[in-house]
């Protein structure tokens, strides 16, 4: 956005008026205060954001209702924003921007009908927004909010819930009908060479739940019930090499540097995960649905605003009736037990730690 841009264009801006015509007279006197009102105010806008956007002073907590107030002003919001979208985890290629505010993700069958439960169920508040299946270049896409669009250069973290992120059907394939897969070999070896068997060596090869098993183990996901996938910082720093923090002070240290030490934005996380828990407990499609591979989308921007939502349902399945999870059980195969509020739970107590620790 540039001054021009909010710049009426056209307008005499110069104090012209004709003394012989009151009538005249006066509307010049009041075209011309309302140039100075409309530049005045252009300025204001314009110096606000500057100092909101540079000054480390105006970043503190006392200058953040003025931003506000600039964010939701008439002038401001009449424009349609532009910003740089971060996906931080997940299969590249899976995105497209929708209509402002807005996203298409690549069309999962199993997604859509969660997403579209969803939107009836009281989880609501804690997903994106829900607008049915479109089509783009010959391709389907569900159509979601983008939940990054009310924030300016958010700091945004993706962290998998669950103590296990594979289906109980994936093992099931891998033992009728076993395929080793070189890729997952080539990732295992890039991170530990020293992890695969002599058999997986010989063969250049692993099979998905052994694979999957694997970076449970290494990361936080089976000790914690949920581990970090990646973290974008609001200066644009990046970091998806999560795959060996494992343990709760390894945790700590990742979300102190998510937060960058602010107290406030730690106790809104908090205050969003416990909301976020009570409306789990309580949710009946929470209790119907075998949870797995699903992400908590972290987000929080220097104006103080933090919030949490769900994401990721493309392995996310309904349970037969009348089997229902209480999602703490630990996982036994043919449970279905997904450990996402045992999880959740080790993630809101880190939190709390967090804060009590905090001079
Ligand atoms: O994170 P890394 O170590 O790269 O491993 C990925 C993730 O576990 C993906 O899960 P998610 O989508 O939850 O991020 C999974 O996708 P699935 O969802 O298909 O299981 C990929 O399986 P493949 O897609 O089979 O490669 C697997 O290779
Ligand atoms: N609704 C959304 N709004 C904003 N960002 C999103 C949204 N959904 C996903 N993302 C971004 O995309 C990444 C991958 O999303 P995910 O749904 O897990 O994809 P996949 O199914 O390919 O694993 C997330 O880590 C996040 O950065």
């Amino acid at each position: 956005m540039t001054v021009k841009d909010l710049m009426p264009t056209g307008r005499h801006t110069s104090l012209t008026f004709d003394l012989r015509d009151p009538v005249l007279m006066a509307g010049g006197i009041l075209c011309w205060l309302r140039s100075r009102v409309v530049s005045g105010v252009v300025c204001i806008c314009v110096g606000t954001c500057l100092l909101l956007r540079y000054c480390s002073v105006c970043q503190n907590k006392s200058w953040h209702k003025l931003k506000t107030m600039v964010h939701w002003s008439p002038f401001v919001v009449s424009f349609k924003k532009r910003y740089p979208w971060v996906q931080l985890a997940g299969h590249a290629g899976n995105f497209q921007a929708g209509e402002y505010g807005r996203l298409l993700k690549r069309y999962c069958e199993c997604e859509q009908q969660c997403l579209q439960k969803l939107m009836t169920d009281s989880l609501r508040p804690h997903v994106p927004g829900y607008y049915g299946v479109v089509q783009k270049d010959d391709h389907d896409y569900n159509l979601m909010d983008d939940l990054l669009a009310d924030f300016d250069s958010p700091s945004i973290m993706d962290c998998k819930m669950g103590s296990r992120t594979y289906l109980e059907e994936e093992l099931t394939k891998a033992r009728e009908r076993p395929r080793l897969r070189k890729d997952m070999y080539d990732k295992m070896i890039a991170v530990d060479p020293g992890a695969p068997t002599e058999e997986e060596r010989a063969k250049q090869g692993v099979l998905k739940p052994r694979y999957m098993q694997w970076r449970e183990t290494l990361s936080s996901t089976a000790t914690l019930g949920f581990r970090i996938e990646g973290i974008k910082r609001a200066d644009g720093t990046c970091n998806t090499n999560f795959k060996k923090t494992k343990h709760r002070e390894q945790v700590m240290q990742a979300l102190e540097d998510f937060v960058d030490g602010n107290t406030q934005i730690l106790k809104l996380y908090l205050q969003r995960l416990e909301e976020l828990r009570s409306a789990l407990e309580q949710s009946q499609f929470f209790r119907t649905h075998e949870v797995v591979g699903s992400s908590l989308l972290f987000v929080h921007d220097a104006s103080g605003k933090a919030k949490v939502w769900m994401i990721d349902f493309g392995k996310t399945v309904s349970l037969p009736t009348p089997q229902t999870l209480d999602h703490r059980t630990p996982w036994v195969e043919g449970n279905r037990e997904d450990g996402y509020l045992w999880g959740l739970d080790n993630l809101i107590d880190i939190f709390s730690t967090m804060l009590l620790e905090t001079p």
